[in-house]
């Protein structure tokens, strides 16, 4: 075994001193942080701060000035093609077919990442009853309601079992009841182990379901944690009292107005968890 494949077995998601400037600005500045496999990492932050320049790096995706890192056991510089297929990735934005029905949104994702035939169907079958998309599976995701266009948006993610699944606000603009049953899937996705997902999300309540929590700040990582070191630490019961205490001692008066309006905007899509 190599050490690439002993690597691969503690964790997800290493990196080291990872910086990226967009010309002289420093978009993320020197992140190092370990993920371990099978957890779920929340990546924290207000607007602005680093999160999807980060994933971008990690995904392979875009390239850092410097800095190191690995993923799945993968070198980020070397080997970002592998990295690639072995990640799932949803965004907010639900990547899926407007005029192909959940069953043909599912086989197009599957053939996208070559999966045979055959085991292609099993696969979509399992997909199906996994996330409950049955009753619906011939309708048009147009008509679909934004619950359960998430939970396809999902399918098509995880299609090609990936090691790695990158959550970018998967639950933006989806009803309280919807997005309790998205982590509920989540957490049992990840019950074997055989799976880690990173995720960002705006919403306090959801990131408390995070077995660790990363804050990032103007490009630079503030603190790493699970979120009951994190409650402890600061004498709370709740994330949204850690993350203004840090902003608050970090910033200046419009960053802090900027995490409010965070918090408001998170606010008015939703109920409580
Ligand atoms: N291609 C680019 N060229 C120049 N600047 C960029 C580029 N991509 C991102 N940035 C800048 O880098 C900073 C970090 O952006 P990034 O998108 O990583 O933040 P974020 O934390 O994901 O924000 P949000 O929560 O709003 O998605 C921002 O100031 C952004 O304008």
């Amino acid at each position: 075994m190599n050490k690439e494949e002993v690597n691969k077995d503690e964790y997800s998601i290493e990196i080291k001193g990872l910086t990226k400037k967009f010309d002289k600005y420093v978009a993320v500045d020197n992140l190092s942080f370990s993920i371990p496999k099978g957890v779920i990492f929340g990546f924290l932050g207000p607007n602005g701060s680093g999160k999807s320049t980060t994933i971008r790096m990690i995904c392979g995706v875009l390239t850092p000035t410097s800095g190191e890192g690995k993923v799945l056991g993968y070198d980020l510089k070397s080997n970002p093609e592998k990295i690639k297929s072995k990640i799932g990735y949803m965004s907010q934005k639900f990547s899926l077919y407007e005029d192909l029905t959940i069953e043909e949104n599912l086989t197009f994702y599957g053939e996208i990442y070559s999966i045979p035939k055959e085991r292609l169907k099993d696969r979509i079958e399992e997909i199906i009853v996994m996330l409950n998309l049955n009753e619906k599976r011939k309708v048009l995701s147009k008509n679909l309601s934004g619950g359960w266009k998430q939970r396809l948006a999902l399918g098509c993610a995880i299609i090609h079992k990936p090691e790695l699944l990158i959550l970018d606000e998967p639950t933006a603009g989806v009803d309280p009841v919807a997005r309790r049953e998205f982590w509920t899937t989540i957490k049992d996705l990840i019950k074997d182990g055989d799976i880690t997902v990173l995720a960002t999300t705006h919403y306090m309540d959801e990131a408390s379901v995070c077995d660790i929590i990363g804050f990032i700040f103007e490009g630079k990582l503030v603190t790493i944690d699970t979120p009951a070191n994190l409650y402890k630490k600061y004498n709370t019961d709740n994330l949204e009292d850690v993350f203004i205490i840090y902003v608050k001692e970090l910033s200046h008066k419009e960053v802090i107005s900027s995490f409010d309006q965070l918090k408001k905007d998170s606010g008015k899509k939703e109920g409580k968890l």
